[in-house]
């Protein structure tokens, strides 16, 4: 276990080679080569369908009140830049990908880890990103905590999922890789809100330290996880370059050289092969594995999916870009596996991906400011218990006040909180071979299938034994049955032969 200090440096990202302080190094040298590319007329649009009802449940309900979640799209088509004029579209592989049977045809390819937006949907609007920042909006409560639970009950490979210590080391590696990818991109949206965090004081937005020790800062898995997302999507962008697959897409050169220069400068800091930064060809590495990817990919959809429910625009318009980012640094690094492979890859996907690299960026040099805050004065109330209702989350009543008023029922702590022994313990990479390789299809560790059996053998018993307790009772039921059978025979009103007893033990 880590105790928090106040200082990330020395960590080290789960699963790869790199700590914490490497990657703010790599980060320090490509910043500003990210920062001119997002700026471009091609990376900075993004173009989605903003109210796609939600696929899981009727979830119309919800609201957020604040100004700041709303997003301006852009209506007239003349403010939209040359480079994504109907005419130019298309080009970046729209009209190659292969169809899933029985999925919809636009929606999705085969390989796809995403569900993507139709590209004939009416519905897509155009938005410039660096308009609409990602930052504080006051969603939360109920509706947000839906969507996290949602994210981490129902599509994700659970740390507790066979496993009564409940950490993520005793997944297989597959399954802690699409934990802590989900878990970093909550850390990495919780990042952003408390960097730009509404002060009400004086209505600007701006760092708030105590927000982000208590939604990140404490965590050391949290920040964990995020790093090794900045890691996963600088490999996936390394490998579109050693694959010459920037060298093909159908961009002017001066976008070219610009993503190539950023990858060169990412790969050139990291002084020696890439797989030391993080080596995707453990994953799924046999045929038998199939089942497993496929599971991950559909669980990863799924994730995706659920951005349509989210109720805030702001938030369903960062949390899709991101979701289809990470879906396609996913297929980049698992389906391109030779130089001559071809990949499809969207506008959209592709627009997405750096977007999504530079939100981690940021979130990157965001931390590291906020460790810097920390040293010079840490928040009064140091390491809460994430659990503890009396958590002085806000500073005065009048803060408390203003931001429950944004949503139902907020509430800034909830049950859902990873157990204590996960929340900050690093995982290195020796420690995951010793432990987690998912042995076949559908896959299981030995220590998952030992639980799961172990569960099944409980309930068994339990069943047996509550056999035992409610004989007596059905014995007797049975005897007044049969009795009132044969009285009724006495008494010459037998009730047909068919009819049917109810039994309620
Ligand atoms: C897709 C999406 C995008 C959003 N975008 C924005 C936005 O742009 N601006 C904005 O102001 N709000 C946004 N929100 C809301 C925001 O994420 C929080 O839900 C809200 O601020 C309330 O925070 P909270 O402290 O109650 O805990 P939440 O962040 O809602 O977390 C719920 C629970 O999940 C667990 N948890 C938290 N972080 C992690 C982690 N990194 N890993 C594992 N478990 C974790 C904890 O148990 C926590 O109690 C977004 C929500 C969603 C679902």
């Amino acid at each position: 276990q880590i105790p928090f200090d106040g200082n990330y440096t020395e960590i080290t990202v789960p699963d790869t080679e790199v700590n914490i302080g490497q990657i703010v190094d790599i980060n320090h040298e490509i910043k500003p080569k990210l920062v001119e590319l997002v700026n471009t007329d091609f990376f900075k649009y993004y173009k989605l369908n903003l109210w796609k009802p939600c696929p899981f449940w009727n979830g119309d309900e919800g609201f957020c009140k604040y100004k700041d979640c709303s997003v301006d799209f852009i209506t007239d088509w003349s403010q939209v830049p040359d480079i994504w004029q109907p005419d130019q579209l298309g080009k970046l592989g729209d009209n190659t990908v292969h169809k899933d049977k029985g999925q919809d045809e636009n929606e999705l390819s085969s390989n796809d880890y995403c569900a993507l937006d139709k590209d004939d949907d009416e519905d897509l609007v155009y938005v410039n990103l660096i308009d609409n920042p990602e930052r504080f909006t006051g969603y939360g409560g109920q509706q947000s905590e839906s969507i996290w639970t949602a994210v981490y009950d129902e599509n994700c490979f659970q740390p507790n999922e066979g496993s009564q210590l409940g950490q993520v080391e005793d997944l297989c590696l597959e399954k802690q890789i699409f934990y802590r990818l989900v878990s970093g991109l909550h850390s990495s949206i919780s990042t952003h809100l408390t960097n730009e965090y509404l002060n009400l004081k004086n209505g600007e937005y701006e760092p708030n330290l105590k927000q982000f020790m208590i939604k990140v800062g404490y965590f050391t898995e949290r920040i964990q996880n995020l790093h090794l997302n900045y890691v996963l999507v600088l490999k996936s962008l390394i490998k579109l370059q050693e694959y010459n697959v920037i060298e093909n897409l159908p961009l002017d050169d001066s976008l070219k050289a610009g993503l190539s220069g950023l990858i060169s400068q990412g790969a050139q800091n990291i002084n020696q092969t890439d797989d030391y930064l993080f080596n995707e060809k453990v994953l799924f590495q046999n045929d038998q594995n199939d089942d497993l990817k496929n599971e991950f990919r559909d669980k990863f959809r799924n994730v995706t999916r659920l951005m349509d429910c989210v109720h805030c625009e702001r938030c369903k318009l960062w949390g899709k870009l991101q979701t289809t980012g990470y879906g396609t640094a996913l297929k980049i690094l698992f389906d391109l596996k030779n130089p001559n492979d071809s990949i499809n890859l969207k506008r959209v996907e592709l627009v997405a991906l750096v977007n999504t690299f530079h939100r981690l960026s940021k979130s990157v040099e965001s931390i590291e400011n906020f460790e810097k805050l920390y040293k010079i004065q840490p928040p009064t109330q140091d390491h809460p218990s994430p659990s503890s209702e009396s958590l002085d989350v806000f500073d005065n009543e009048d803060e408390q006040n203003f931001f429950d008023s944004f949503s139902v029922d907020q509430t800034v702590t909830s049950s859902k909180e990873p157990p204590e022994e996960i929340k900050s313990k690093p995982v290195g990479k020796a420690e995951y071979k010793k432990t987690n390789s998912c042995p076949s299809s559908g896959s299981k560790s030995i220590k998952e299938a030992f639980h799961e059996e172990l569960y099944a053998f409980i309930d068994a018993i339990g069943f047996i034994l509550n056999s035992y307790r409610t004989l007596p009772k059905l014995l007797y039921t049975l005897f007044l049955v049969k009795s009132s059978e044969l009285w009724d025979i006495f008494i010459g009103t037998q009730r047909h032969r068919d009819s049917t007893y109810r039994v309620d033990l």
